[in-house]
Parts: structure tokens; sequence; C-alpha cells
């Protein structure tokens, strides 16, 4: 009987649910969209409850289309969008609130009195962070503090915290486990990268009682079973779980110091290996877990980049000038260049490198010649400038310069996009066979557990290139074009 393991990725537009064979193979997936709630500017929220449809959703989905026996599945792996915090009832399962999700703002001035205060470099100095609405401790307080009746359920020990990993594996197994891994709780700001435990003085300043913390476990091991009525009469090892883009740091293979993957989802996350050592960043990155394998742990340099993809749902279901994300592409194509447009979308502030939560979205350079096209190609163009902010940071930091970039994600398929963002980089960039590299990273943490495959080396040999796109632009065009981001960047942040 042929044995698969069983990835569970949720994403911040879409729970998935896909099998991988013993080759690191996608045999079959099943997606569901869910809705995204939007209460006031700048605040994104999901209900908890719904994703946890969607994914008992897909898991019938993918077992049912692919004839795959629940006996043929060897494991589950569980990757999910990062930071986005849910509070829920330990008696009855139910949430007190929505789910907040990472993209939100609403703890942005209880961020700025933190700040005040002093704490920003206490907050960096443990947990590698830096204070700002992005991570889980402050939506926490904010659920507390907003919630009838939150606090003090929460100081008699009857609400749980947890990120959607959390919240999945503790309804996946009936409630019998209240768990995160390194990589999850190292993006709440509760956590201590260093000391590997919840930090009672952060705890403390936020507010929020340690007996609503889920256990931090390594992100691979046997979390618990799944409880037999969702796998239709059989239980499962629930074997590895990881935040999403540490998910495909370890999809991408990228196990070496100094290798690099940036996955373009909602928005985009660019991931650097640094082994055993956390580096300290002067550029505004994060210094994050990576995993926790093999009875340690090992670290990441991040830049966040907060709107990417979702510039494109943007245009198709706010502007309504895209049927599909992916006509983008098409659209960007027919035209030589954005004839000097340039689309910041800093919809909910600006991450890496910039770290300002109260800019907002802006368009420079309109003329009466602007065409919707030049527009779609600006709005693309913009994830390629990001992510050349990114990059500098990270070789700045790391003093490493990158060779090649691997990348992977919903957006990687617009081979325009790959192309400008080689071009702007100056640096090849690898897209994968595989695309679904943080659901596979998810999958092979748990397979591991598990012992289907038998070491990161049967992993590492199962990464294969689709496609290499070479830089072609001269330097002169490059710089051009960036400095013109640099201005328009700057030209949003001053309009406040
Ligand atoms: N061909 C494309 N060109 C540009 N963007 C795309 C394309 N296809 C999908 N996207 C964008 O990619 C995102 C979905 O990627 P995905 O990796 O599934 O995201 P997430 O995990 O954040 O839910 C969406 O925001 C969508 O707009
Ligand atoms: O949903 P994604 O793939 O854009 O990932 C979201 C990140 O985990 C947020 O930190």
């Amino acid at each position: 009987m042929e044995k698969y393991i069983l990835s569970l990725d949720q994403g911040t537009t879409s729970s998935r649910a896909i099998l991988f064979d013993k080759a690191g193979k996608v045999v079959h997936v099943s997606q569901k969209e869910f809705t995204q709630h939007f209460p006031k500017p700048g605040w994104v929220e999901h209900n908890a409850n719904e994703i946890w449809g969607s994914v008992l959703a897909v898991i019938a989905g993918v077992l049912s289309e692919s004839n795959v026996k629940p006996e043929q599945i060897a494991g589950i792996g569980i990757t999910n969008q990062r930071e986005t915090t849910v509070v829920w009832d330990k008696e009855t399962g139910i949430p007190v609130y929505n789910a907040i999700v990472w993209q939100s703002r609403q703890t942005s001035g209880n961020c700025d009195e933190l700040k005040e205060k002093g704490y920003n470099d206490l907050f960096r100095e443990k947990t590698g962070l830096l204070i700002d609405a992005y991570f889980s401790g402050t939506k926490v307080k904010w659920i507390l503090d907003n919630v009838e009746g939150a606090r003090q359920k929460a100081e008699e020990g009857k609400l749980l915290f947890g990120t959607i990993d959390t919240w999945l594996i503790w309804k996946l197994s009936g409630g019998r486990a209240h768990v995160t891994d390194y990589s999850n709780a190292s993006r709440t700001l509760m956590f201590n990268i260093y000391d590997l435990k919840w930090d009672e003085e952060l705890l403390e300043i936020l507010g929020v009682p340690a007996s609503m913390l889920p256990e931090v476990k390594p992100s691979s091991d046997v979390y618990a079973n799944t409880v037999t009525h969702h796998f239709f009469g059989h239980e499962i090892p629930i074997a590895g779980a990881a935040g999403d883009q540490q998910a495909a740091l370890f999809g991408q293979a990228c196990f070496e110091e100094g290798m690099a993957k940036n996955t373009y989802g909602t928005g985009c996350f660019m991931l650097m290996n640094t082994g055993e050592k956390a580096v300290k960043s002067e550029h505004g990155l994060l210094t994050t877990l990576a995993w926790g394998l093999n009875g340690k742990v090992e670290y990441a340099l991040e830049g966040s980049i907060f709107v990417a993809g979702s510039a494109l749902q943007w245009l198709r279901d706010g502007l309504r000038m895209l049927k599909h994300a992916s006509d983008s592409e098409s659209y960007a194509e027919n035209v030589d260049s954005t004839e000097g447009v340039y689309v910041v979308p800093a919809f909910v502030g600006l991450g890496t490198p910039y770290w300002d939560s109260d800019v907002r979205g802006a368009v420079f350079g309109l003329t009466r010649g602007t065409s919707k096209e030049h527009f779609v190609r600006a709005t693309l163009e913009s994830l390629a400038y990001q992510t050349r902010d990114v990059l500098s940071a990270m070789e700045a930091d790391s003093g490493i310069e990158l060779k090649t970039l691997r990348v992977d994600g919903g957006a990687v398929k617009n081979n325009f996009l790959m192309n400008f963002q080689s071009d702007i980089l100056n640096v090849p960039v690898e897209r994968p066979v595989v695309n679904e590299t943080t659901a596979l990273g998810a999958a092979y943490l748990a397979g591991l557990a598990v012992g289907y495959w038998a070491d990161q080396q049967e992993i590492a040999s199962q990464w294969a290139i689709d496609r290499k796109f070479e830089p072609k632009m001269t330097e002169e065009d490059r710089n051009q074009l960036y400095s013109g981001w640099k201005k328009a960047v700057n030209a949003a942040m001053a309009f406040k």
C-alpha cells in the first residue's frame, strides 16, 4: 500500500490540502478560499471557525478526489499564515473574537505607546523582532482588553491563545494538544528566541497571562493523533508544524548558511538561513527561528513585505481592473514600460526596511496617457522593487552577496514578474518544479518525524529547477528605475 504525507497549508487567502509522495511530488491539491473581513480601515480579520471549516473541506476534497485512503497517510504536516491570533474558550472551543490577521493594524496605537515607553530595544533583544502591530503579542492584548469578560476569563485560566497552527492542531486532535513549534512561537513578540522560553518580563509588559500560551515544541515531532471522526475512522499522527515562510525555506532545501528564498503570496517574505547563530540586523530585518529539528534550533534573517500578491487582488476586487490575478502578466507585457508610473502598495503601512505603520498606498507619475496596462505593470513591478529593498538589507546585514534567489508562492507563475525581478536585482531567479514549497516544507518536517524520509540530505536531493530567469537589463536602466521607486516611497512616507 503506497503511503503519502498530507500537508495542510493554511494561508492568508486560502486553505490547501496537498498530498505528497516519497519523491516529494504533488499527488493532489484541494484548495478553498475563505472570507476576508475588513471591519475598519487597516483592520483585517478572519473567522477562525470558517478557517477550520475550510481545512476540513480541503481534507475531504483531497482524499475523495485522489482516491487515497486515510490509512495511506503516514503523517500530517501543518503550515500557516503566521502571527494571526486566535483566542478561544478552553471548555467550549469557541473563539471569543475573530482571528486578528497579521496584516491588521488595529494595535498600532498600543505599539506606539510601548515604543514611547522605550521598550523597543528590550523586545528586539529578546525576540529578534521589533514592536509592530504585525506580531501576535499586542493582538492578544487587544482581544483581552476589548472583548467583554475576556481578561478575567484569561486570568482564571479559561482561555487559550494560539496562532493558526496551534488552533488547527487543537481542533484536529479534539483538544488533546495545545502546542506550537519554535518557528511560530518566534513570531509572537512573547517568545525569547535565545532562552527558547515564553518571556515573563515581556508577558508582564503586554498583560498576557502565561496560562493561555501553548507548549513550544520542535517543528518535526509527533504532537498528537487526529481524532477519528475527522479522518473517516482512522487516527493519523500530526507530526510537523512551521510558519509558512520558514516551511518554504525548508521546502526549498535552504539548509546551508547563506541560502535564501523569497515567497510571493499575499505578502512577500525573504528568509536567509543563518544556521545556529542568530544574526542581529542593522537594516530593519527580523531575526527569527527557522525551525527546531534534530535536538537544536536554527535561525534565519527575514525581510517582511506586507503587500505583494494582495496588490493584484486589490486590482481585481477593489479596482476591478482584472478578472484574474494571472491576467496581470499579459497586461504588463502589452506595454514596454510603465512610462514613469509607480504604485507604492503600502495599504497596511510598510515593513522591511521602512517599518512605517502610518504610510498609506500611493500612485505617482500619472499622465493623460496612463492606461490600465501601465497601472497593472507598475503594481507588479512594486513587488520586485520591494524585494530589492529587502535584498539590499539582507546583503548588508549578512555580508553575503546572493548568487541566486530561489522563489515560490502564488505570484511566481507570473513570468513577467520573474524576469523583471531578476533584472531589478541583477541576480538570477530560480523557480523550482514544485511551486508548493511551503506545503512541501511542512510535509518534509512531518515525514522526517515519522521516518517517511530518512534525512535532510535525501530531501535536498529532491529539489529541482523549473526555470531560471537571468538578468538582461543594463545597469543604467536598472539604477534609473530603482531610483524612481525610492523617490516614490519617500514621497508616500512624506504624505501623512
Ligand atoms: N499569475 C499571477 N500573477 C501575479 N499574482 C498572482 C498570480 N497568481 C496568483 N497571484 C497572487 O498570489 C497570491 C496567492 O498566492 P498564495 O501563495 O496562494 O498566497 P497565500 O499563501 O498568502 O494565501 C494572491 O494574492 C494572488 O493575487
Ligand atoms: O499567507 P502568506 O503566504 O502571504 O504568509 C503570511 C505570512 O506568514 C505572514 O507573516
